[in-house]
């Protein structure tokens, strides 16, 4: 359709003649506010009109709403600690390790991408994650409580802090609306760090250290078991996770009451009852390194302390059989200071004193027996050095010892304080075969579980026993039908 024939259209005739209406009523409406002004400014006084615009303003600043100004706050995280003077500022790793967790690959931009530890500490595992992290001058998004924060990626220099003059990246802007300065400061930051901590924490690989002599030799600890592999009575199992996380939340609690942030505790039971399996489970929950201290290796009192002090903090001390490893060396000190009669032996032990009468078997060191350099170590002096000294030279400590005679302990083992929780180990219980059954097929029922829990009421056997059964086949018919026969060989019912 070409131009005249539009304009000879009915269709462009009607639009043509709303069009002209329009312009007459607006024409008009501007008349009439001329008139209007005009009138005001002749009639009213100027007094009147001064009033009226005051009037005016006071509704416009005071009751209508006032679009909102942002005011934006920036809190600069340098890579060096400015306000210490030294070293490096925790926060600024802390920062760049939880965005790399935050940043979103799909984002515009350019990105930088390298492979994490992968819980191999130095040396990068196959299975490494990438992290992602901001090219300098980039920037990311992260919203917390309801707060939208901003990072940046930036250089500052030394007199005007701006972004980019090709150096490092130094800094780490924080952008934010200034109304929420108290967020960011009082929970954004702190989670940020405790974010960090707890990642650096699972990325490391736990150690377990043995000591010969009074050092201590480190390897990786890659022990399997967790709270839900091992066997146990669940109810005990829950108790044990309660009182572990219950005491890495206690720091400020332990301080005011003045105590050291430690905890003992006491596993006790037959062998092959998983009490090894436990320490191991508590290890990979707390994510603690393990000290498995062998007592028959140290030299003297001097080198076990020299030993408890170069623990590291969140660890996990172990003494093994701690019924058995001090007796040889307490019948060698008897032998060799025959002046430390049973009775004197008693008088250092403020707990045992008819233990005169006790068959069992008396412990180095309760007996205050003098111990020189190449003499061996006292169960007193690892007491002692325990709540003493090395209980305020570290924090958050754990001391497990644990026994299959727990008759034969020594009472100064269990003064208040020293052994907070005792946990036994028992024989295999229908609950904690369930939990095997799990763990080796994947099966939660199975038509030989009604004949097996009636057996385990009435045999005793442990989760050892157990196991080596379940793992003589891959079949779980195969594999379960042994355990039957197994356990009814026990019982002396055995077809
Ligand atoms: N409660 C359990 N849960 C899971 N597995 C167990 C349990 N008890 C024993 N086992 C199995 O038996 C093996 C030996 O158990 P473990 O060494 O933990 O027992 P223990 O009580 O420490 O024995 P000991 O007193 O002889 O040192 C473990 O490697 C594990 O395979």
């Amino acid at each position: 359709m070409d131009l005249s024939s539009v304009l000879a259209s009915p269709s462009y005739g009607k639009a043509a003649e709303t069009y002209k209406k329009a312009v007459t009523v607006a024409a008009a409406a501007a008349g009439y506010a001329v008139v209007a002004r005009t009138m005001a400014r002749e009639l009213l006084p100027d007094e009147v009109r001064g009033a009226a615009r005051w009037a005016a303003s006071v509704v416009r600043d005071h009751i209508l709403p006032r679009p909102k100004q942002r005011r934006v706050k920036t809190l600069y995280i340098g890579r060096a600690s400015e306000l210490s003077g030294h070293g490096d500022n925790r926060l600024f790793w802390d920062a760049r390790a939880y965005l790399a967790t935050r940043i979103d690959p799909r984002a515009e931009g350019p990105l930088i991408v390298a492979a994490g530890a992968g819980g191999g500490g130095a040396q990068a595992q196959p299975q490494a994650p990438l992290l992602l992290s901001m090219v300098p001058g980039g920037s990311a998004t992260d919203a917390f409580l309801g707060v939208e924060f901003t990072w940046r990626l930036v250089t500052v220099s030394r007199r005007n802090k701006d972004d980019g003059d090709g150096g490092r990246p130094s800094a780490l802007a924080l952008t934010f609306d200034a109304e929420h300065t108290d967020v960011a400061l009082g929970e954004y930051l702190p989670f940020i760090m405790a974010a960090a901590e707890a990642q650096r924490r699972q990325d490391t690989a736990l150690k377990i250290f043995m000591n010969t002599g009074w050092s201590w030799h480190g390897i990786s600890h890659h022990h399997p078991a967790t709270f839900d592999t091992v066997a146990m009575d669940p109810a005990l199992k829950n108790a044990v996770v309660a009182d572990l996380d219950r005491f890495l939340k206690r720091r400020e609690y332990y301080r005011r009451i003045g105590k050291a942030w430690k905890r003992g505790y006491l596993l006790y039971g037959p062998p092959g009852t998983g009490k090894s399996s436990l320490v191991a489970a508590m290890a990979n929950h707390l994510h603690f390194n393990i000290y498995d201290l062998d007592p028959s290796h140290v030299p003297s009192n001097s080198d076990l302390q020299r030993l408890l002090l170069g623990m590291a903090n969140k660890s996990i001390l172990v003494v093994e059989d701690i019924d058995c490893c001090f007796t040889a060396k307490s019948r060698e000190s008897v032998a060799q200071y025959p002046y430390i009669t049973d009775d004197d032996a008693d008088a250092d032990d403020d707990d045992a004193s008819d233990s005169s009468q006790d068959p069992k078997p008396k412990l180095a060191g309760v007996s205050g027996a003098p111990t020189k350099e190449g003499e061996g170590i006292t169960l007193s002096g690892l007491l002692n050095f325990i709540d003493g000294l090395w209980s305020t030279s570290g924090e958050e400590r754990i001391i497990i010892f644990t026994t299959n005679y727990k008759d034969r302990l020594d009472s100064a083992l269990f003064r208040p304080g020293r052994m907070d929780m005792h946990i036994y180990m028992g024989y295999c219980c229908w609950e904690a075969f369930k939990t095997l059954a799990k763990n080796y097929f994947l099966v939660d029922d199975h038509a030989l579980f009604p004949e097996i829990q009636e057996l385990l009421g009435k045999v005793e056997v442990t989760p050892a026993e157990v196991s080596e059964m379940l793992l003589r086949s891959e079949d779980a018919d195969v594999a379960l039908q042994g355990l039957v026969e197994f356990l009814q060989d026990k019982e002396g019912t055995k077809p």
